[in-house]
């Protein structure tokens, strides 16, 4: 079983990650984790905090001379900015008038619709939203992310799996249909400023990003994210909970602002006949294949040992600079919520959180499939199993 967890504060000293249940001799190091940080940062219409703020990784737990241990793995990620937060997110008391002198620990109580600031506040009893935008602040897909370049390399040397993401929608803009990323793409994906293949549909989209920066506004989009070389056979058709298409659905959804999830065409099939819906299935050289990926890779819930093919919707951001109305909860007046800075559109972003969530979930199922207490174990296990396969 592969548990994860991650804990900590937007403007916390750290943010905090776990792994549990990674075979030993998984390759990973310092750098790598560090790579995968800065392709977070990546992408045009983020916030000025990107470019102040430094992800100051390290490798706290169950990783020895760049190898896995086989127990679990921590991950610290130091957050530059502290020294300028670290009285107004203290974890010990501080002094209320020391507090109240300082302009950073304002009371937020004008709750900015489409974020987590009012119902949080509902919830959890508190007359402001700092406690709750803390860590409803997606600065903590900086953990996921490092976790998942901890669960792509384990897919990579276990089973040559390949993760990338790509950007196909801004706003408006749509990449052209049909064009999915190789595993030998992802750093031309990088160097693009929206992670866009189509170099017409990047260059639309930074200006649909600009014209949003000036109307005061901010911008969703859609990411995919595409993996190659699975085996056949990851999930199962025998309960809901264990349907991969479940498990990526609701890993994707728990990204904060993914609102939509499709599995290969998704909602388009939904408006196509059954004749022209499916992936035909026909003998190769290669053995059985598809003859078209419009499933996005799983039937029953199951890998089919094709390209798998996940996309995620994500709302335009919720801290909009033209503020929305709302309610100022220590007066209950009309109000216009807070606003001090906030990323105009996110998607290139959250394209690498997607794969990280991704690369999780597919980690834990090939794990379930093959075991393994080591890399080389797993790696047997798979192809003793692809040997053995009846219909291939
Ligand atoms: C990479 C990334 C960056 C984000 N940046 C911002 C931001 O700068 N300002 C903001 O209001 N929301 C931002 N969000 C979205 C909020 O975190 C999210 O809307 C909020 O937590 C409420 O959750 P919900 O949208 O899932 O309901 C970002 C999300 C992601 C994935
Ligand atoms: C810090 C990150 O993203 C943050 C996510 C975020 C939000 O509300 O989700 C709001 C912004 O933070 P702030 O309100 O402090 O400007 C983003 O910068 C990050 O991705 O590392």
């Amino acid at each position: 079983m592969l548990r994860w967890m991650t804990a900590g504060e937007s403007h916390g000293p750290s943010l905090t990650a776990i792994v549990e249940g990674l075979p030993a001799h998984v390759r990973i190091s310092t750098d790598d984790l560090a790579g995968a940080l800065a392709r977070r940062r990546l992408g045009y219409g983020r916030g000025a905090r990107m470019k102040f703020e430094q992800d100051a990784v390290s490798l706290t737990g169950g990783v020895r001379h760049g190898q896995t241990l086989g127990g679990p793995v921590a991950v610290v990620i130091g957050n530059t900015e502290w020294p300028k937060w670290e009285k107004v997110m203290a974890s010990d008391p501080v002094d209320p008038v020391e507090l109240d002198a300082l302009a950073r620990n304002a009371a937020l109580t004008r709750p900015r619709p489409g974020h987590a600031d009012l119902v949080g506040m509902q919830k959890y009893d508190w007359s402001e939203a700092r406690p709750i935008l803390e860590r409803a602040s997606a600065r903590e897909t900086a953990a996921r992310v490092a976790l998942g370049a901890i669960a792509s390399a384990f897919l990579e040397q276990a089973l040559d799996v390949r993760v990338v993401s790509h950007v196909v929608q801004i706003g408006t803009v749509r990449a052209p249909a049909g064009s999915v990323p190789g595993p030998g793409d992802s750093a031309r994906i990088d160097e693009d400023p929206m992670r866009c293949l189509d170099p017409d549909a990047a260059k639309a989209m930074v200006e649909e990003v600009d014209r949003a920066h000036k109307d005061g506004d901010t911008l969703g989009g859609v990411v995919e994210v595409v993996v190659h070389g699975l085996p056949p056979g990851l999930g199962s058709h025998v309960s809901w909970d264990r349907r991969l298409d479940s498990r990526l659905a609701g890993a994707l959804m728990g990204i904060q602002a993914i609102k939509g999830v499709e599995v290969g065409d998704g909602f388009e099939l939904a408006a196509t006949p059954g004749s022209l819906a499916h992936d035909e299935i026909v003998p190769t050289d290669a053995g059985i294949r598809r003859t078209s990926g419009r499933s996005g890779g799983t039937e029953g819930g199951m890998t089919t040992g094709e390209v798998l093919r996940v996309r995620a919707a994500m709302k335009p951001i919720s801290t909009v600079p033209r503020a929305l109305r709302t309610v100022d909860v220590a007066t209950g007046e009309e109000a216009v919520a807070h606003h001090q800075r906030s990323d105009v559109c996110a998607v290139p972003a959250a394209g690498v959180v997607a794969e990280a969530m991704v690369a999780l979930v597919l980690a834990e199922a090939a794990l379930e499939k093959f075991g393994g207490d080591s890399v080389a174990e797993t790696r047997r296990n798979a192809q003793s199993y692809l040997d053995t396969l009846r219909f291939r």
